[in-house]
């Protein structure tokens, strides 16, 4: 069994644990405490010197970065392709989508409510404007069809919704940009471990209290 290093509010860790779910794979969870520094200790700069989580430790081979470890898991793991199909163009959506959603997605998330949260610093209209076009752009992607990339379940459909979940949980209101509303709500209903997902969101929700 893999060994998994996670915080369950942690929107990242939750995307590789409904991928996980996904493909059947067991993980073994190892809480680390990112406030008690545990993340900084040798022992775990050893596996991940970059100490972010979540960081996969499979039979001695440790890999971080979400995206990569959810390909990883549907490679290694998955009894068929469809959560990463093999056709180059369909992965290539998919990639797009990944990257959109590390690179502008939930990076707007992390300008805009990061530092009002663990600084308490004052909202920043800009970096608010950063995640409306991110949703329209989101939601221009949707236009038409009932998945992130394409018309079946992928890894972007389970990262987008660890994204944009956190996004609700901030309060955040989706509902504004239908096509995501739709794919969302259906996500919800059709993605593995979703209600696992949503316990960790709840979690991650007290940052807002
Ligand atoms: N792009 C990374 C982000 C990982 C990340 O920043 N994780 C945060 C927790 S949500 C973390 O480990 N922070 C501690 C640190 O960077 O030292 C991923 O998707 O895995």
């Amino acid at each position: 069994m893999a060994d998994f290093y996670y915080l369950p509010g942690s929107s990242p860790c939750r995307s590789v644990i409904m991928t996980a779910k996904a493909v059947g794979v067991e993980l073994n969870k190892k809480l680390l405490n990112l406030r008690a520094g545990e993340h900084l200790k040798p022992e775990f700069l050893k596996i991940n010197p970059q100490h972010t989580i979540p960081t996969l430790v499979d039979n001695g081979f440790a890999l971080w970065e979400s995206r990569a470890i959810q390909v990883y898991l549907v490679e290694k793991y998955g009894k068929t392709d469809s959560l990463y199909p093999k056709c180059p163009k369909k992965r290539a959506v998919i990639n797009q989508r990944l990257y959109f959603d590390m690179g502008t997605l939930y990076q707007s998330f992390a300008n805009y409510y990061y530092p009002q949260v663990f600084a308490k610093a004052p909202a920043d209209p800009e970096a608010f404007k950063k995640i409306e076009s991110a949703f329209e752009f989101l939601n221009t992607f949707l236009e038409g069809q009932e998945y992130a990339a394409g018309d079946s379940l992928t890894v972007a459909d389970i990262a987008l919704v660890a994204s944009v979940s956190t996004f609700e949980v901030a309060g955040f209101e989706i509902s504004k940009y239908a096509n995501v509303n739709k794919w969302y709500e259906n996500a919800k209903k059709v993605t593995p471990g979703w209600e696992e997902n949503w316990a960790g969101c709840l979690e991650f929700k007290k940052f807002f209290e």
